[in-house]
């Protein structure tokens, strides 16, 4: 199975709509050049990660603009995409009272899509707690391998990587594949590489970390991208700047690694 992790840079003065156009083609090179069963983009990437003040503004439903130019793209390129993130207008106020929500987005390329909406709001009170509603539910997807096969994929976003007890769930849900779109500082980075790792071996499977280049809203961004393999193996990381991390792997790896180092069926729960 092929993956492609575009590592979007972006400062502060594009517009959303520009910003769609220009990803939009970023989507359509690679898919032609690379030709990959996944596309993957980063948490946020069409609101502006950190600018929490135009979140309110720019906020859709899931049949908004942002949702289905996604939609649309992935028919066009016939490619699985998992979109990366955007903000969510709810239909009514949850549990925290809030209209908002941070969305991730997997379409496939006949229109099939799977919503997940980050359960760890980040912010310590401010930002995302104090704007967004969280998510209340742990999402597995099925998507095309490529060799006529379907992986179930684990869906999480960014903060979410510290909370380990959400992964044990994704693998007791058959998790093969995790994929973690994510607007990661620079400040903190070493915890974002680490974390993937830690991630990928006590949970045996591939880890596919898509974070978000460039400095915005005052905040540089980490870049570090990476796929790592079920045994910890770090098969690509990107740079600091925009990039596109095109990696090969193999599904097998996840029994496996399972079958000669059977860690899991050791937890004591
Ligand atoms: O946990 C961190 O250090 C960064 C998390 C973050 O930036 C986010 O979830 O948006």
């Amino acid at each position: 199975m092929r993956l492609a992790l575009i590592q979007l840079g972006y400062g502060d003065d594009e517009t959303m709509p520009a910003r769609i156009e220009r990803v939009s083609d970023l989507v359509r090179e690679v898919v032609d050049r690379e030709r990959p069963d996944l596309v993957v983009l980063p948490e946020l990437w069409g609101p502006t990660g950190f600018d929490y003040r135009k979140w309110e503004s720019l906020a859709e439903p899931l049949d908004g603009p942002w949702a289905s130019a996604m939609t649309r793209l992935a028919a066009e390129v016939g490619v699985t995409l998992h979109a990366g993130s955007f903000i969510e207008r709810l239909a009514s106020p949850g549990a925290d009272g809030r209209t908002l929500a941070n969305t991730s987005l997997v379409v496939t390329a006949d229109g099939e899509r799977t919503a997940y909406r980050k359960i760890h709001r980040f912010g310590f009170g401010s930002g995302e707690p104090k704007l967004l509603e969280a998510g209340d539910e742990v999402v597995t997807t099925q998507i095309p391998s490529g060799t006529g096969e379907s992986v179930t994929v684990g869906l999480s976003t960014c903060y979410d990587l510290r909370f380990p007890e959400l992964y044990r769930r994704l693998l007791d849900d058959g998790a093969e594949l995790l994929v973690v779109p994510a607007a990661w500082p620079m400040a903190r980075v070493a915890h974002w590489t680490l974390l993937g790792q830690a991630r990928a071996v006590e949970d045996q499977v591939f880890v596919a970390q898509c974070n978000t280049a460039g400095t915005h809203a005052g905040t540089e961004m980490g870049g570090h991208s990476q796929v790592v393999a079920p045994t910890g193996e770090v098969l690509a990381e990107a740079g600091a700047d925009e990039e596109v991390l095109v990696v090969d792997i193999d599904t097998r790896l996840v029994a496996s690694t399972r079958e000669s180092f059977p860690v899991i069926p050791d937890r004591r729960l």
